[in-house]
């Protein structure tokens, strides 16, 4: 059975699905969040040779993304010149661009995620990015897991667990489903490196659209629930296989998947809010922390470049391939790295 364009997620060449027949007939397309247009930018020259869009919360974790990912697949900026965020005009997000890597922040929550991927699937149609992966690299509170692991989403679903993204639009609900990549998922979890001195686990990830009463917390500036309704709240999602809560999964499985394009999401734990509330790990160590999800993408990153021939097997600084049994692992499992 043949299966049309409106049902299948992805268009056969990879190229990016928009949905908007409106687009195509507007003279320009201004990003104003992002300070781009295509009138006013060549955003093939640009963007065109892009492959990975790395997402995360601040400007500065997407900025030491930015420079990490640099020395991890040895890319060379021109002698004398640095990093440039290319968004700093719009004043609203940041977004670096590294060979095939951009990195960029998305802000808190759901609104401010939702119009970042616009822009963002917007920007890979205008430049005619074909099969591009998205990962979003976040902080979360962990259910039942130490501060500083690193969790794999398997699934988003909402604060009332469902799997889709209530968008209203014309006042009606729409209702998107919220997928992320599945072999995605496998392959990541594949390049968790037994040797890190850290967990790396997968499950559901609980997205919320507030961080105190919407997570359950005691600790904001208003709570009509006790302690123990909290905890049986927690222990309940718990049971039903959620290991993490943060802000912005659902629109992010959701908008990705609508637009054809495989998604990830990787975050570490902050906390485990079956013993607390507040976020109390001193500075320098969320930093580290926070290095986490970015290590294992960089190696995801790292090792499609090297499978693709676009960088050598040596590889460069900390990423270069230390297990040839976990890489052959990889190859088996993964078609996107054929
Ligand atoms: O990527 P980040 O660290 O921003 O993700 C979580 C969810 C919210 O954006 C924020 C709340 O502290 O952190
Ligand atoms: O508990 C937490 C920690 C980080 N981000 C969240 O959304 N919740």
């Amino acid at each position: 059975m043949s299966v049309s364009d409106e049902e299948r997620d992805e268009y056969p060449d990879g190229s990016v699905k928009l949905r908007n027949p409106h687009i195509e007939l507007m003279d320009q397309d201004i990003l104003y969040h992002l300070a781009l247009g295509s009138g006013s930018h060549d955003l093939v020259e640009m963007f065109g040779d892009v492959k990975f869009i790395c997402m995360g919360g601040t400007p500065k974790r997407m900025e030491t993304f930015a420079n990490f990912i640099m020395e991890e697949i040895g890319h060379k900026l021109p002698t004398g010149t640095t990093l440039l965020d290319i968004s700093q005009y719009s004043y609203r997000y940041c977004m670096y661009k590294v060979g095939p890597v951009l990195s960029i922040s998305h802000g808190m929550g759901v609104p401010s995620v939702s119009i970042l991927l616009h822009e963002i699937i917007k920007l890979m149609y205008h430049a005619k990015v074909k099969d591009p992966i998205f990962f979003r690299i976040g902080t979360c509170g962990g259910i039942g897991l130490e501060g500083g692991t690193v969790v794999i989403s398997e699934e988003a679903v909402d604060a009332m667990m469902n799997n889709y993204y209530e968008v209203p639009m014309l006042g009606k609900i729409v209702k998107r489903p919220a997928k992320l990549d599945k072999k995605l998922v496998r392959e990541l979890k594949l390049l968790a490196d037994p040797e890190d001195p850290y967990i790396t686990t997968s499950g559901k990830t609980m997205c919320t659209s507030d961080f105190y009463e919407g997570q359950g917390r005691l600790d904001g500036a208003f709570c009509e629930y006790t302690e123990s309704d909290k905890m049986e709240y927690l222990n309940q999602i718990r049971c039903q296989g959620v290991v993490n809560i943060e802000m912005e999964a659902i629109p992010f499985a959701a908008l990705t998947h609508h637009a054809g394009i495989k998604s990830a999401i990787v975050c570490v734990t902050l906390l485990d809010r079956l013993k607390g509330d507040q976020v109390m790990a001193p500075k320098e160590v969320l930093n580290e922390w926070q290095i986490r999800p970015q290590k294992l993408v960089a190696r995801y990153i790292k090792r499609y470049l090297q499978m693709k021939g676009r960088i050598s097997f040596e590889g460069h600084g900390s990423m270069a391939v230390k297990s040839p049994r976990r890489f052959k692992l990889v190859q088996q499992e993964s078609e996107t790295f054929e």
